[in-house]
């Protein structure tokens, strides 16, 4: 996830690949809950990995049921309605969608269970869902505070006769519970008196059981969600409007065998308008969505046939799509919106690529979610050039006239995920801007490696990622400048004395001194260094950690001298272009303003006297537990300065265009806010904007 303020995008020019979206965490523990409720084995395919998910299926286990785990496909061999170690105590975590449905169907069933949580939990209320259950007979004692976890559920003596009530008004979750829960009472009959979970109940005589919601039910679009989940394990629920639900006499829950965790379908439209306004990207099969597909549940999934409206070439199979550009530039629409009101947010910015003015309607409610997104949209479009009538419930965008009608625009993100995500996909622009999203970290709501998926799926315009340069002689700063300026700005981070320091010791390790008579076997060597740098900042070299040993005052002698060599420094160019990737570069080294990066947007020359270089050498090295002394270290850097500056090829120097930062009396955090802010000259956006 980037935690950057900003985020800048790069002009994108294409797409293609797969990219797979995370399984929805509300669709994930239901499925999870029923499979264990049926008869037979389910294999659950794509179920999300996360703190809720492993507390359910603890819990399951711990209740019975049998739980193989490989990868995110998941067996579960489910207890025919039998669910239910008596006497188990479970552990809950803070997984509210795990605490809810098990109350619910453990207190149907019946058998002196315990449900606790963490602290936490424990101060989340779920009085309303326990009066539910009560009045339908379930015994359920508090434990610690009257209306809140953790619970003790007995044996119930279920009274199905009259329609259960419940309110409509408070949270969708209760009514869920329920319904997930009842069919186990019309599975066998609706007895009298419970017989706990270990015994089968006696069967009585099968009855429909009715739920009523009293007051309007909100969060429709989830009840759904759970009934077409119950019609895939064998429940189908009779519902007359949003009031009445009836569960018919001897429903039985059935495995569907198998059944994949759908994606979130509004987390899809970026990725479907992605593909309807991109090119394709040459060499790729365009762009295939991994984790829903057209015949989703989820209400969301119907902007597909808006994406089509506009052009989109939209295919798929039970659990992907396939997206391409069909019309281009993309058709104006004009479009009730009411029934995709999250992912009709993602229209707004397709319009800007479409041959007229585009109006989506009856989106009222875009007002009271995480922000004013009806306000924020049409002043986010603005920017970028567009003219937008904003109505009480309506947005009118008109593209940007021309290519120079758009501008680079650092767009507000609202502390809404939504906005951000959307906004990402201006990029595309035809006059090749970047574009600034702030706060990028919003998309963590629900897809936190929003950002990564993007760039792992689109390419840039041509040489429009951008490369920051920092050059200069040993032990001026420059590796720890470039980390805090990549940190910041979210880029990659080439350090490229490494490239050098490990062909050093790759040579040494195979007995090749580092001399002109071995250039082209270390040259060879160098070609082909098994190396990775890893997220935690380790170098590992064919999987040794080598860190620590590339550092050595040893080691960067070794480099230098192995640096002089051209065929060594030809050999390590293609590993340096291949670090240029999304959404940019900062590159520490000799040469990278010079020779590897020539056209780099910002190149800073970093100097320091020899005399303060050597003392915080000294520092770091002592501080590293190499034992040293300041007047060698002082000879070693001036003899380094010597060689690095007096080779033939790549010497160290200043590129022309490299500003010049003498860094002797600057601290660390003054350097890297001078240099940030000469790369934001250098960018279209204006003053980084503090809130
Ligand atoms: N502006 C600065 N002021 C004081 N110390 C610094 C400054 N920049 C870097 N240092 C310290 O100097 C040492 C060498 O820095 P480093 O980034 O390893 O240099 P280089 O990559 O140029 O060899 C590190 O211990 C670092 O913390
Ligand atoms: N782009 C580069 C980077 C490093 N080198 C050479 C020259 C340096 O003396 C060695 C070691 O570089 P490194 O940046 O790791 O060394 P310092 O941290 O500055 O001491 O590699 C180079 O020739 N070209």
């Amino acid at each position: 996830m980037f935690s950057t303020e900003f985020l800048d995008l790069p002009p994108l020019a294409s797409a293609g690949g797969t990219v797979t979206l995370p399984g929805s965490k509300s669709i994930s523990n239901r499925v999870l809950l029923l499979a264990a409720l049926s008869g037979g084995t389910t294999t659950v395919h794509d179920l999300l990995d996360s703190d809720d998910t492993r507390v359910m299926l603890d819990a399951l286990q711990a209740l019975g049921c049998g739980v193989r785990r490989n990868g995110a496909q998941v067996q579960i061999d489910g207890l025919d309605g039998r669910l239910g170690v008596p006497g188990a105590k479970l552990f809950l975590g803070n997984a509210g969608t795990a605490m809810r449905p098990l109350t619910a169907a453990l207190a149907v069933l019946g058998g002196d269970f315990e449900l606790s949580g963490v602290p936490r939990m424990h101060e989340r209320p779920i009085g309303d869902l326990v009066d539910a259950l009560r009045q339908l007979g379930c015994r359920i004692d508090y434990l610690g505070n009257e209306g809140y976890p953790p619970l003790r559920l007995g044996r119930p003596a279920l009274a199905l006769d009259a329609p259960i009530r419940v309110r409509g008004d408070v949270s969708s979750q209760f009514l869920t519970a329920l319904l997930m829960a009842l069919p186990l009472a019309a599975m066998h009959g609706s007895p009298a008196t419970g017989t706990g979970a270990s015994s089968p109940p006696p069967e009585g005589a099968p009855r429909d059981i009715v739920i009523e919601v009293v007051g309007e039910l909100i969060s429709k679009p989830y009840i759904e969600i759970t009934l077409k989940l119950l019609a895939r394990f064998g429940i189908d629920v009779q519902r007359e409007g949003w009031q009445r639900f009836t569960i018919p006499a001897g429903a039985r829950y059935r495995s569907p065998g198998r059944i994949h965790v759908e994606a979130d379908a509004s987390s899809a439209s970026y990725f479907i308008a992605l593909g309807a306004l991109a090119a394709r990207t040459s060499g790729s099969n365009g762009l295939k969505i991994q984790g829903v597909g057209a015949d989703s549940i989820q209400g969301d999934i119907r902007f597909i046939d808006a994406a089509r409206l506009m052009g989109a070439q939209v295919t798929g199979g039970p659990n992907w799509l396939e997206v391409s550009r069909g019309a281009w530039p993309l058709k104006a629409i004009d479009l009730d919106c009411n029934h995709i009101p999250d992912a009709a947010m993602t229209l707004a910015v397709m319009a800007l690529y479409a041959d007229g003015t585009s109006t989506l309607r009856n989106i009222a409610s875009w007002r009271v979610k995480e922000t004013d997104r009806l306000a924020a949209m049409a002043a986010e479009l603005r920017k970028l050039g567009a003219t937008v009538e904003e109505g009480a419930d309506f947005l009118r965008v008109t593209p940007p006239a021309s290519v120079s009608h758009w501008k680079a625009a650092a767009v507000h993100t609202y502390d809404d995920h939504r906005v951000a995500m959307c906004f990402s996909l201006a990029a595309f622009n035809p006059a090749g801007l970047p574009v600034r999203v702030l706060d990028p970290k919003c998309v963590g709501k629900t897809f936190p490696d929003y950002f990564e998926a993007l760039f792992s799926v689109t390419a840039p315009q041509p040489d429009a990622v951008p490369v920051l340069c920092i050059d200069g002689p040993t032990a001026s700063g420059k590796g720890t400048l470039a980390a805090a300026v990549a940190e910041r700005l979210g880029y990659h981070l080439l350090d490229s004395g490494a490239l050098y320091r490990l062909s050093g010791l790759a040579a040494r390790r195979a007995g090749l001194e580092p001399e002109a008579t071995h250039a082209d076997a270390i040259a060879a060597l160098a070609r082909k260094l098994p190396v990775r740098f890893t997220a935690d900042h380790r170098v590992l070299l064919a999987g040794e950690d080598v860190t620590d040993l590339i550092r050595s005052e040893q080691a960067g002698m070794d480099a230098s001298r192995v640096s002089a060599l051209p065929a060594v420094r030809t050999a390590l160019v293609a590993l340096q272009h291949s670090c240029r990737t999304l959404p940019g570069l900062v590159a520490d080294g000799r040469d990278m303003g010079t020779v590897i990066f020539p056209g780099a947007r910002l190149k800073v020359y970093l100097t320091a006297s020899a005399a303060h270089r050597a003392e915080r050498r000294h520092k770091q090295l002592i501080s590293k537990g190499f034992s040293t002394t300041m007047e060698s270290l002082r000879a070693d850097l001036e003899a380094r300065d010597a060689r690095d500056s007096s080779r033939s090829v790549a010497p160290l120097k200043p590129a022309q265009d490299a500003l010049l930062l003498d860094n002797s009396d600057l601290t660390v955090d003054q350097s890297v806010d001078l240099v940030l802010s000469w790369w934001q000259d250098k960018q279209p956006f204006g003053a980084v904007p503090h809130d």
